[in-house]
């Protein structure tokens, strides 16, 4: 049995800025983009057969010829995103094989940085029973609930907060029931799954998969790369 992969790379990146989508903006000279699929090609114990990765309309076909030496053997589809996350996540999914695939990631062209041991650990755990699978990390700073006025409602116990990543890993049926629901107000795929009362089993995270949002991130990033090709 095989992975398949859907990156959702459609987003403008208005939290980053700058003139192009945030998945074709480089870092070390490669696209957010490629980063992306060559860390998850490098994954090799998942057995990834498939990626669908889901670009802004109109970019299609230059994505697709771009991408062609980055997806080694595995089979490559690129089609237009929507105008949310999970609009995009779903329009990919229509193109994901259903016949010998025993795990769908899904995983953000945002995060190129992601460490291969992240990645083998969350298909380990669909491919050991767990339906829905995310990465997490721990909460650093106090998280308080705030009103519309921007005053303080509580403090939750931070000892019962994660942070959480992509590649979040499905059991195939269980995300096509996902996104057959009502997609509004899911910020990940695994929200959805909790809507369709599916426990969601998390493992560990990495910091380096951190999501590039804003231009601080993407300093990091260059940091974090020239720290990679160093060592
Ligand atoms: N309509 C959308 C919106 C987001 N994404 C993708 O979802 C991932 C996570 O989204 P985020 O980091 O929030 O990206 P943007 O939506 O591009 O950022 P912003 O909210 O700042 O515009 C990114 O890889 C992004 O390209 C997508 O495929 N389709
Ligand atoms: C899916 C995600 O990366 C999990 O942390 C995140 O929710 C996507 O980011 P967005 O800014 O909410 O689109």
């Amino acid at each position: 049995m095989n992975t398949a992969a859907i990156i959702p790379a459609a987003g403008l990146g208005l939290r980053l800025g700058g003139a192009e989508p945030k998945a074709f903006r480089e870092v070390g000279g490669e696209s957010l983009l490629v980063h992306a699929v060559r860390g998850l090609t490098a994954a090799t114990a998942t057995g990834l057969s498939c990626f669908v990765i889901a670009v802004p309309p109109g970019t299609e076909d230059v994505v697709g010829k771009q991408l062609e030496p980055y997806a080694g053997a595995a089979e490559l589809h690129v089609v237009a995103g929507g105008a949310e996350r999970t609009d995009s996540v779903r329009m990919a999914l229509e193109l994901v094989p259903v016949d010998g695939i025993d795990c769908i990631l899904v995983h953000d062209a945002a995060r190129p940085f992601v460490p291969v041991d992240v990645i083998e650990r969350v298909v380990a755990a669909v491919r050991g029973g767990a339906p829905a699978v995310v990465p997490v990390v721990p909460v650093t700073d106090t998280i308080k609930r705030v009103d519309s006025d921007g005053r303080v409602v509580d403090t939750p116990d931070r000892s019962a907060l994660v942070a959480v990543q992509t590649p979040q890993g499905f059991e195939p049926s269980v995300l096509r029931r996902a996104h057959a629901l009502e997609g509004a107000g899911a910020t990940d795929d695994a929200m959805l799954c909790e809507r369709l009362g599916v426990t969601v089993q998390t493992v560990a995270g990495s910091e380096d998969a951190f999501k590039i949002t804003r231009p601080r991130d993407l300093q990091l990033a260059e940091w974090l790369l020239a720290e990679r090709r160093s060592t």
